[in-house]
């Protein structure tokens, strides 16, 4: 797993964050604009020649692989590349995740057509995806934990739109935590889940 350090002080995380990011949400417009254009075929070919062009300059230096994880000195985590969270990814919705004291997270989201499943509704598996890093973060509030059975019970179509996710620890058993939490839209209730998330074993077992 690709957790490495990056020897740079607040100032300089913060000048990337302003630099990355306009860049990601561009992106993420440009995918929004892409599935509910209705232009015409002349412009659609001028702009795919303009996005292969933009591509190109990106890839003039690039990484290998994912972005992987990475930790200032200050222990704050670079998580950009996350599918979830990721400040470089286009994809990630991205979750802004936020919790109180009391253990209580949750995240406020708006899912709009890149996330569509059957009509109108969010694809079962970008509730997955939003459920499970919510969930995951929950669990990892004290210490790293993975997914290991995840849990979902959809009772009725998520509509594509403002939704709200929240997540508490049910119970720690060990290696173990399980996390119970639903998405809502308006309306109420429309997943529920609950997952088990499992740390690494500890030097004596
Ligand atoms: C922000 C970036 C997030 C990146 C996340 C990456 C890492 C975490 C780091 C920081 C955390 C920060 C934020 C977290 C945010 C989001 C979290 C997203 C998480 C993911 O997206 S993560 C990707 C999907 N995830 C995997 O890729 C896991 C693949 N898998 C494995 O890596 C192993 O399979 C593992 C580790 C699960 C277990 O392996 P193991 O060898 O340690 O387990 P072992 O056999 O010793 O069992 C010990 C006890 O757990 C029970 N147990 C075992 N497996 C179980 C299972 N699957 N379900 C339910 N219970 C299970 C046994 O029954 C026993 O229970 P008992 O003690 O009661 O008998």
């Amino acid at each position: 797993m690709k957790f490495t350090r990056e020897d740079i002080d607040t100032q300089e995380l913060d000048r990337r964050r302003a630099l990355y990011g306009p860049l990601t949400a561009a992106v993420r417009d440009l995918v929004d604009a892409t599935i509910r254009t209705e232009v015409d075929e002349a412009v659609i070919r001028e702009v795919q020649a303009t996005v292969v062009a933009a591509t190109a300059k990106l890839r003039a230096e690039q990484i290998d692989g994912g972005f992987g994880m990475r930790f200032t000195a200050d222990g704050e985590s670079i998580a950009w590349g996350n599918a979830g969270i990721g400040l470089r990814n286009a994809i990630a919705p991205p979750l802004v995740i936020v919790s109180d004291d009391a253990g209580l997270h949750w995240t406020e989201v708006t899912l709009g057509a890149a996330y569509e499943g059957p009509p109108g509704l969010v694809h079962g598996g970008i509730c997955a995806l939003v459920m499970d890093h919510l969930l995951g973060t929950t669990a990892s509030s004290i210490e790293p934990r993975f997914t290991g059975t995840l849990t979902l019970r959809y009772r009725r179509g998520t509509p594509l739109g403002p939704l709200r996710a929240e997540a508490r620890i049910d119970r720690n058993e060990g290696r173990k935590t399980v996390v119970v939490g639903t998405l809502s839209d308006a309306d109420g209730v429309t997943v529920e889940a609950e997952g088990i998330f499992i740390g690494p074993p500890t030097p004596t077992e």
